[in-house]
């Protein structure tokens, strides 16, 4: 059974049974900003939820732009641990800024992986080497709206990350989603910040069968697929706090942000 909620604190995921550290939940958190427009409200509250921030490219600008108008002080308060990519989007302005600052950027020149791939590629190598601490939640801010390549990409990556690690998200301004592995799993609503709407969609897998509850349509052992029904437009409903989703085969799961 997998577990999971976002809270008015953040983005809190939370999947199987987070690590035991003297007998105190110890989770961390790693924030990637991808080249996407989000709110100052949304990077506040992912920001402060997360250990490790890292942009991809183009989106240290969107950084540096929802930031700089705060002055010096907000500019050292939001900055990132590392910037990478190809850097054919960095603004040489917002580079030397952050240069000037001390920040890690770091050029991959690989025309074969994107720059989110690269960011999740560094965040792997951090991991790699201090191996007896948890492994990090990854929240993605960006990657479900704008470019169509782009955001099928997220979707497609995301669903082969979950092979590799235990808890991975997207955020942006309208929406929050992330994978649901095939099994059984309960999502924690929070109605101030989410809904009305949700999605559970069948996408690179031929198929699923569905039970839910906690929904305004719910199924009940239903095959759902790219090429069939797929729920679009759901409802959760007020009344229940808990969503429950079974699911035979990998889909993402997509629920509406409310204005934070
Ligand atoms: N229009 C977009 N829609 C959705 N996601 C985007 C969009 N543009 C960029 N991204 C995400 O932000 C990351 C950084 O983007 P950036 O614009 O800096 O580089 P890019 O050259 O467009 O992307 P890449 O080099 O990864 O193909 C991308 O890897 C992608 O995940
Ligand atoms: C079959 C195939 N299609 C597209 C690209 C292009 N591409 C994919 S990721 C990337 C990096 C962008 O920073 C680029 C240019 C490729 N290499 N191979």
């Amino acid at each position: 059974m997998c577990t999971r909620s976002w809270n008015t604190n953040g983005a809190h995921a939370q999947t199987h049974t987070p690590t035991q550290t003297n007998g105190t939940t110890h989770r961390r958190r790693a924030l990637i900003i991808l080249n996407q427009p989000f709110s100052p409200n949304l990077l506040k509250r992912v920001w402060a939820s997360s250990e490790w921030h890292c942009c991809a490219d183009g989106g240290a600008n969107r950084l540096y732009d929802v930031v700089a108008s705060g002055g010096e002080d907000a500019l050292l308060q939001y900055k990132p641990d590392l910037i990478k990519g190809d850097l054919d989007s960095l603004r040489p302005d917002v580079r030397e800024s952050y240069a000037s600052q001390g920040v890690e950027i770091v050029y991959d020149a690989d025309q074969d992986s994107t720059d989110l791939m690269k960011c999740v590629a560094a965040l792997q190598a951090l991991e790699a080497a201090s191996a007896d601490e948890p492994e990090y939640e990854l929240v993605l801010l960006g990657g479900l709206a704008g470019r169509l390549d782009q955001t099928v990409h997220t979707l497609s990556y995301l669903h082969k990350l979950r092979k590799t690690r235990r808890s991975v998200m997207a955020v942006t301004d309208d929406n929050i989603g992330w994978v649901l592995d095939s099994g059984k799993h309960e999502v924690h609503i929070d109605h101030s910040v989410l809904g009305p709407t949700c999605g559970l969609l069948p996408v690179g897998v031929e198929k699923t069968l569905l039970t839910t509850s906690g929904l305004r349509w719910n199924l009940e052992n239903h095959q759902s697929s790219f090429d069939g029904l797929m729920s679009t437009s759901n409802h959760l409903v007020k009344a229940e706090e808990v969503v429950r989703i079974e699911t035979s085969n990998p889909i993402w799961w997509t629920m509406e942000l409310r204005d934070l």
